[in-house]
C-alpha cells in the first residue's frame, strides 16, 4: 500500500507544492494554519484539481496532469473525515454512513453499515439524526462513513479539533484500535503535537505550501531541523544563538554562553531547550567540572501552579524588574515545585549539554 504525491496548485494568494509518499505507517501532517494541510488532502480527495503533477494511490493513477487523468472522487477509494465531520443533518446515522454505499445492491449496503456500525461502536444510535449525537457519537459516525467504502487512502483532517480533551484520549485511543486493523494509507492531519506524537509514527512538517520537514516523528521531535518544526513539536525556549567553538555556542537572546554536548555545525541559528529538560543544579559534586556547565542563576518572574504541573516564567542572571522580564519557561512536576519552594533565591538552574536543541 503506498500513496506517492508530488503536485502543485497556484491559489489567489498561495501555492500549494509538495511532493511525498507514504506507506501504510500512519502519517501526520503538521503545520500552522494556513500552510496548507487541508488543501493537500482535498486534491488527494478530487475535491480540488492540482494544476499540475501526479497522484498515484497502489499503482492507480488517480490524477496525472501530463495524461489528462483525473478520477472522480467517488471513484478514489478514498475516505475523508472532515473538521467539521459534514454529516448530512436530515440523515440518520445509518442513512449518513450507507450514502456512500449507493452503488451497492441494497443487502450488501446494509450489511456493510451493520458491520461498520459494529466496528465503530455505533450500535444503537441507527436511528439518529446528527442533531440528536454527541461530538464524540458525530465524530465516530464521520469516522464509520469514511470507513464504509473501504478507502484504500483515509483523510483524517483533525478529527479531535471538536471535543473536549477528555474525549480527545478517549477518542484517540479508540482510533488507534480501529487504524490498527486498517490495512491502508492514513494521512492524519493535526495542529496539536502531542497528538502528532501518539497516534503519528511519521510525520510531514508543511509550511507555506511546501513540505519544510519529513521523517520519523521520534527523530523529528528530538532534534528539529529548523526554528519552525521546533515551535511545532513543542519547544518554549529558544534563543538567536551562533558558534563559537566546536562544542559552545552563544545563546544571544538570553545574554549566556551555552556548552553542548554533540559536535556544533558552523551555520545554524538558534538554540533551544523543551521547558520540562531544565533541572535544578546538584548542589554536590561542585569539583566534578563537567556538573558545573551551563548552570546559571535563575530568579522566578511569574509561578503559575496548576494540579499536577508547575510552570515557572525564569529570569536569567538579574532579579527580573516585573512580572514580563523573563527569558525562559520551566515546566516541573508538582512535587518537584514542593521542594523547591523554599529554598533560597537565586536557584541554580542547569541547561543540560546534551538536551540543547541546535536548528536553523
Ligand atoms: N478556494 C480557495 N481559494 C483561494 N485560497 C484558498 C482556497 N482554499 C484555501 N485557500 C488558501 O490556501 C491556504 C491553505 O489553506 P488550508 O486550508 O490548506 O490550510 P490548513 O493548513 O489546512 O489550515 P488550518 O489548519 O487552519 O485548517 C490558505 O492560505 C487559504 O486561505
Amino acid at each position: 500500500m503506498e500513496l506517492h504525491v508530488d503536485i502543485c496548485k497556484t491559489l489567489s494568494d498561495f501555492t500549494l507544492n509538495v511532493n511525498f509518499t507514504t506507506d501504510t505507517e500512519i502519517t501526520g501532517l503538521l503545520g500552522v494554519s494556513g500552510s496548507g494541510k487541508s488543501m493537500t488532502l482535498r486534491c488527494i480527495a478530487g475535491i480540488e484539481t492540482p494544476d499540475k503533477g501526479r497522484i498515484i494511490l497502489n499503482g492507480r493513477t488517480l490524477f496525472d496532469s501530463a495524461e489528462g487523468i483525473n478520477v472522480p472522487s467517488r471513484l478514489r477509494k478514498v475516505g475523508y473525515l472532515f473538521q467539521n465531520y459534514a454529516l448530512f443533518p436530515h440523515m440518520t446515522v445509518e442513512e449518513n454512513i450507507g450514502f456512500a454505499l449507493g452503488q451497492l445492491p441494497r443487502e450488501q449496503r446494509l450489511s456493510r453499515v451493520k458491520n461498520i456500525l459494529q466496528i465503530i461502536k455505533l450500535e444503537g444510535l441507527e436511528k439518529r439524526y446528527p442533531s440528536q449525537l454527541s461530538g464524540g457519537q458525530q465524530q465516530r459516525t464521520a469516522l464509520a462513513r469514511a470507513l464504509a467504502i473501504e478507502p484504500e487512502v483515509l483523510l483524517l483532517d483533525e478529527p479531535f479539533s471538536a471535543l473536549d480533551d477528555h474525549l480527545r484520549n478517549h477518542l484517540g485511543r479508540q482510533l488507534m484500535d480501529t487504524l490498527a486493523a486498517y490495512s491502508g494509507v492514513t494521512l492524519f492531519v493535526t495542529h496539536n503535537m502531542d497528538e502528532a506524537y501518539r497516534i503519528c509514527p511519521k510525520m510531514l512538517v508543511l509550511k507555506d505550501g511546501e513540505i519544510e520537514a519529513s521523517g520519523e516523528n521520534n527523530q523529528l521531535f528530538q532534534n528539529p531541523p529548523t526554528l519552525n518544526v521546533a515551535q511545532l513539536t513543542g519547544c518554549k525556549n529558544i534563543s538567536r544563538a551562533e558558534y563559537l567553538s566546536d562544542h559552545e555556542c552563544l545563546a544571544s537572546d538570553w545574554g549566556i554562553t551555552l556548552r553542548v554536548k554533540k559536535n556544533l555545525p558552523l551555520n545554524f541559528n538558534y538554540a533551544g531547550i523543551q521547558a520540562y529538560h531544565l533541572r535544578e543544579a546538584a548542589e554536590s559534586h561542585h569539583d566534578d567540572f563537567s556538573d558545573d556547565d551551563n548552570v546559571f542563576e535563575c530568579w522566578p518572574s511569574t509561578i503559575i501552579e496548576s494540579p499536577f504541573k508547575v510552570t515557572i516564567y525564569l529570569s536569567i542572571g538579574k532579579k527580573p524588574a516585573d512580572k514580563d522580564d523573563y527569558n525562559l519557561f520551566w515546566e516541573l512536576p508538582e512535587t518537584t515545585w514542593q521542594n523547591l519552594k523554599s529554598k533560597p533565591l537565586p536557584w541554580r538552574i542547569k541547561i543540560s549539554p546534551d538536551k540543547l536543541l541546535i536548528f536553523n
